[in-house]
């Protein structure tokens, strides 16, 4: 199948119009030929590229942050930016104008790609993203499905104990957050090896799945799921890229 195929001409098409702004989904983003390159060029990393996390294990692209928030200026490999950013680049936010999502960021264009691997049973805390990014997140989805659930806080500032809306997540798919859903909310992944009940009712992208009936019984077994999650970091210092042409020579 054909990826192009299926976007939408505008990212208003896309939005989920039933969680606070801004949030949208995008069933088949990418093609499976391009999921599975994807997943090649993630597994071909050298080893020292992952780091293990409790739960979780994780590459970062191209470098993690100094500890002030700032990244080393370096561009992003070939496969990383083809054709997934180049793809979101072209998406108009809406029919009216040329602007893109990353339009009004920093660099125009995220700098930043944080591979996340999860199996099943494997997730990740409740949490916000923080002031190190500009608020836009643009997450591709590989491998396997798998729910995200978004939290509200209190009025004294704590999180709710239950998520307050759940987007599922399907492979090859592209989730936008952007807006109050950025600054506010907590999202998170359970350490389940399910997601349950999930129904029209519960999942908020419930209209925008591209297969609904691979649900079955409102239970998604989970398989391993890697997510690509690219954004804007503010803070870009020069100095990483002399440093790279000077260690070249
Ligand atoms: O894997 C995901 O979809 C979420 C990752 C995430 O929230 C993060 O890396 O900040
Ligand atoms: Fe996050």
């Amino acid at each position: 199948m054909d990826a192009l195929a299926s976007l939408p001409s505008c990212l208003e098409e896309s939005r989920i119009g039933s969680l606070p702004a801004d949030a949208f989904y995008i069933k088949d983003f990418i093609s499976p030929e391009e999921e599975q390159a994807l997943l090649e060029k993630i597994e071909a990393a050298p080893k020292p590229r992952w780091k293990s996390l409790a739960h979780r294990r994780l590459q970062t692209w191209p470098s993690d942050l100094t500890k002030s928030n700032t990244l080393l200026e370096s561009a992003l490999p070939n496969w990383l930016l083809e054709p997934v950013v180049t793809r979101l680049l072209s998406l108009q936010t809406s029919t009216k104008t040329n602007d893109h999502i990353f339009s009004v960021s920093p660099h125009g264009a995220p700098n930043h790609v944080l591979i996340n691997e999860y199996k099943p049973s494997q997730g990740i805390m409740p949490h916000r993203d923080g002031s190190a990014y500009h608020p836009v997140v643009c997450t591709v989805s590989l491998g396997s499905s798998i729910t995200l659930d978004i939290y509200d806080t209190k009025e004294d500032g704590t999180r709710e104990n239950e998520p307050k809306y759940r987007i599922f997540q399907e492979p090859r798919s592209l989730l936008i957050t952007t807006g109050k859903l950025y600054t506010d909310f907590l999202h998170g992944i359970s350490e389940n090896d399910q997601d349950t009940n999930l129904s029209p009712e519960s999942v908020s992208n419930w209209d925008l799945l591209a297969s609904p009936e691979k649900i079955t019984n409102g239970t998604w077994q989970r398989a391993t799921r890697t997510s690509l999650t690219y954004r804007d970091v503010i803070k870009v210092s020069k100095l990483g890229n002399k440093f790279g042409i000077f260690r070249k020579r």
